[in-house]
């Protein structure tokens, strides 16, 4: 057994040391880092200054670029948020609750030659401190928050990082190429005016 499969990270930022010393390493044992994730026990002064919310959709919120391996991020959903329904652009995908709860609902991936409704696989709940994994392999998910009176927060690491994904149409399972944007980064807030200016010089 490594020395990292027994160490129980006490606050985010040893979690993150721990995740460091993981994946300098070439090869991922997602079991490890799934185990990892989960020990820790959310502290909501380790992560608040990342949690920053919007009144309409979820945010993602940079935490960490993992010396280039991974990115962790903070990620928070409002009463009633959700994502589409999406893949993870050949990445693994890490998901750890850290408040409230959410709901993971698992879709085959649609047979590209066959239009109609996106086949559900399975869906469950995830609970206080619980990390999920997803990965291409496994299908596409989408992920909510149901409840309509407590907001949620989850950590996500994602490796190798990626910035774009494919949503797909759950009625047609028709998909899009969608790039992913930060809501802020490090704690500080994403200028709107940079993303705005680069769109009108395009
Ligand atoms: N994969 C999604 C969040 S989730 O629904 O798993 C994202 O990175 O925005
Ligand atoms: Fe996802």
């Amino acid at each position: 057994m490594d020395q990292t499969e027994v160490l129980k990270p006490q606050t985010l930022q040893d979690l993150i040391q721990i995740l460091h010393e993981i994946f300098s390493s070439d090869k991922v044992n997602v079991e490890e880092v799934q185990t990892i994730m989960e020990s820790y026990e959310s502290n909501p002064l380790d992560w608040r200054q990342y949690a920053k919310f919007d009144q309409y959709r979820y945010t993602r919120n940079l935490v960490d670029e993992g010396n280039g391996k991974f990115n962790l991020m903070i990620l928070c959903w409002g009463e009633g948020h959700g994502s589409s329904i999406h893949d993870h652009a050949d990445a693994h995908c890490f998901m750890k609750m850290l408040e409230g709860n959410l709901k993971e609902t698992l879709f085959e991936w649609p047979d590209e030659k066959m239009k109609g409704e996106m086949s559900k696989k399975s869906e469950r709940i995830l609970k206080d401190n619980q990390c999920a994994y997803i990965s291409d392999s496994i299908g596409l998910h989408r992920v909510e928050n149901s409840s309509h009176t407590e907001p949620a927060v989850s950590l996500h690491l994602y490796s190798p990082p990626f910035n774009s994904c494919q949503t797909f149409d759950q009625r047609t399972g028709h998909k899009s190429k969608v790039k992913m944007t930060f809501w802020s980064t490090y704690g500080v807030r994403t200028p709107l005016a940079s993303t705005v200016a680069s769109q009108e010089n395009n």
